[in-house]
């Protein structure tokens, strides 16, 4: 097991400060500072836009869209192929999310956003109807959120989860907080479940991948 060494942290430093982003996902991230929301780190934008390159989703559902920095990444990454649906619960941060699709001249055909509370919205989501969930609303939901995205993702599907760090809490075990417990109770439901491959990808805000695996490379255990 690797230590965290000054070598180790100057690497992974190096790796955090090594992407640049254009000016539109700066001015996006201006106005979630101003409206005081957490979007995603540089790291696991690029990281996310690798994924949705690699994978190419269709159809994608987004937890939490915030002013949309995420959202604008996965949108920019697959090209008119993507449909997303982006629930926000906060009006402000909604429209916030309207004005960067604008900017970015994405047809809001698009983006469908949905401005109410995830857990109202997400049992009316068809099973399996969806290559990409990206989960980001805080920890309170989070194992309904993580249900709910195993039911609607269909196999060879991603589900994501930011924040998987819940703040640089999740690897001190003495941390009882709700929001790290259900974190890592959030994780262990994915890890545990054979019909998943995951990965806990160290950007910054820690993200969290899992795939859903065809039947026949599902694993045993
Ligand atoms: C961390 S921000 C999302 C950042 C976004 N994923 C990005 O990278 O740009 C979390 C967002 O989730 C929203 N949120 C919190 N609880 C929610 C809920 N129950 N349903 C829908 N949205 C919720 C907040 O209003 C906030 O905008």
């Amino acid at each position: 097991m690797p230590s965290m060494n000054p070598e180790l942290f100057a690497s992974w430093t190096y790796t955090q400060n090594h992407i640049s982003e254009p000016e539109h996902v700066a001015q996006a991230r201006g106005r979630a500072e101003d409206l005081g929301v957490r979007c995603i780190d540089p790291a696991g934008r690029s990281m996310l836009q690798l994924l949705c390159t690699l994978r190419r989703p269709r159809n994608a559902v987004e937890i939490g869209s915030g002013v949309g920095v995420a959202s604008l990444a996965m949108l920019e990454a697959v090209g008119p192929s993507l449909t997303l649906t982006a629930i926000e619960s906060d009006l402000e941060h909604a429209n916030a999310m309207r004005q960067g699709l604008r900017e970015s001249n994405i047809p809001s055909a698009r983006a469908r956003i949905i401005n109410e509370r995830a857990e109202n919205v997400l049992s009316r989501l068809a099973d399996h109807a969806y290559d990409l969930v990206l989960i980001d609303a805080g920890a309170e939901l989070l194992l309904e959120y993580v249900a709910e995205a195993k039911r609607i993702v269909g196999v060879g599907g991603v589900i994501i989860l930011n924040n998987a760090f819940d703040e640089h809490r999740l690897a001190k075990p003495a941390v009882r907080r709700t929001s790290t417990v259900m974190t890592r109770d959030a994780l262990r439901m994915l890890r545990e479940d054979p019909r998943l491959q995951t990965h806990l990808f160290p950007t910054e805000q820690g993200l969290f991948v899992a795939t859903v695996l065809p039947p026949v490379a599902q694993k045993t255990r």
